[in-house]
């Protein structure tokens, strides 16, 4: 049973940690058993120390807020939090699968079923996240975990925010940068649809289409909206299409989430027992 469901007033005696998993932003990720349900979760440990030298407790708490309101099968839960003197334990989903950036490192680049596949999974919690007013604003494989069955997470929503007036200013992080956040201009949902066509052509050619040398340079072909396609690996028309669909610098102008979900593409490869709209 969900933790959640069981207590509220958590400790870290309530759980016995495994081993670490991983490292996220200001913080490690640990396996962990709660010990009364042996429900298996993912426990992250946040010094306080470092929030409070970077200044961080606000999107800490914007973080917390908005992943735990999210209740969608392709965004990882937050089930809860407690905290010590010195720590801010954050009790998330344990995801089986691990990170999707490890596959697609492993593979070099998914086939166009699997890369499908995973933009339709995005694209259903972009949605659901949308409706709720978040634009999560950094999603890359690096955030992106997988469950037992390969059906894909979104995580971290540490650079996310509660959208309520319609265009912000913030900054967000490097290759999946849509043109107005790179100009830091006010910014709206749009730039999770440019970030969904880097990621289909990341997923699809294994690296992201404005990456280069320097900082400067990515901006630069960001900007430009620079975009070719390599003629290895053999990629589909209907892929391209898609991509130069989203990868659009006028934001108004990008495919909007509903589009992409009835694009060619995405109907003839995307595996419907890996996607779960609701
Ligand atoms: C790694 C790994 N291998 N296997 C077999 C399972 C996992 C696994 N890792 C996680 C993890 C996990 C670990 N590190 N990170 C790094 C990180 C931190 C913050 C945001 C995004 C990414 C996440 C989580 Cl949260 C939740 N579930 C996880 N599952």
């Amino acid at each position: 049973m969900a933790p959640e469901s069981v207590k509220r007033d958590w400790s870290i005696n309530d759980f016995e940690v495994g081993r670490p998993l991983g490292k996220g932003k200001f913080g490690r990720v640990y396996v962990a058993r709660e010990t009364k349900t042996k429900y298996i979760v993912a426990l992250k440990v946040i010094f306080k120390e470092q929030i409070e030298k970077y200044k961080l407790l606000h999107q800490l708490k914007r973080e917390m807020t908005i992943q735990t309101s999210l209740h969608h099968p392709h965004v990882l839960r937050l089930y809860g939090w407690f905290h010590d003197a010195e720590r801010i334990f954050l009790i998330l989903e344990y995801a089986h699968g691990g990170e999707l950036y490890g596959e697609l490192q492993r593979s070099g680049h998914f086939s166009e079923q699997k890369a499908a596949t995973y933009i339709a999974s995005l694209t259903h919690a972009l949605a659901y996240c949308h409706e709720k007013h978040v634009i999560h604003r950094d999603i890359k494989p690096e955030n992106l975990l997988l469950d037992h069955e390969g059906r894909l997470k979104i995580a971290d929503f540490g650079w996310s925010v509660q959208s309520t007036n319609k265009r912000r200013t913030m900054c967000g992080t490097l290759d999946y940068l849509a043109p107005e956040m790179v100009e830091n201009r006010p910014h709206d949902y749009a730039v999770d649809n440019w970030t969904l066509g880097v990621l289909c052509y990341e997923f699809l050619y294994g690296s992201p289409p404005f990456e280069a040398d320097g900082q400067a340079d990515t901006f630069r072909r960001i900007m430009k909206v620079d975009l070719a396609f390599p003629s290895t690996p053999q990629v589909s028309a209907e892929a391209k299409d898609l991509i130069t669909l989203l990868l659009v610098k006028d934001s108004a102008k990008r495919l909007s989430l509903e589009k992409i979900l009835e694009h060619p593409w995405i109907v003839l490869n995307a595996d419907p027992n890996l996607i779960c709209p609701k």
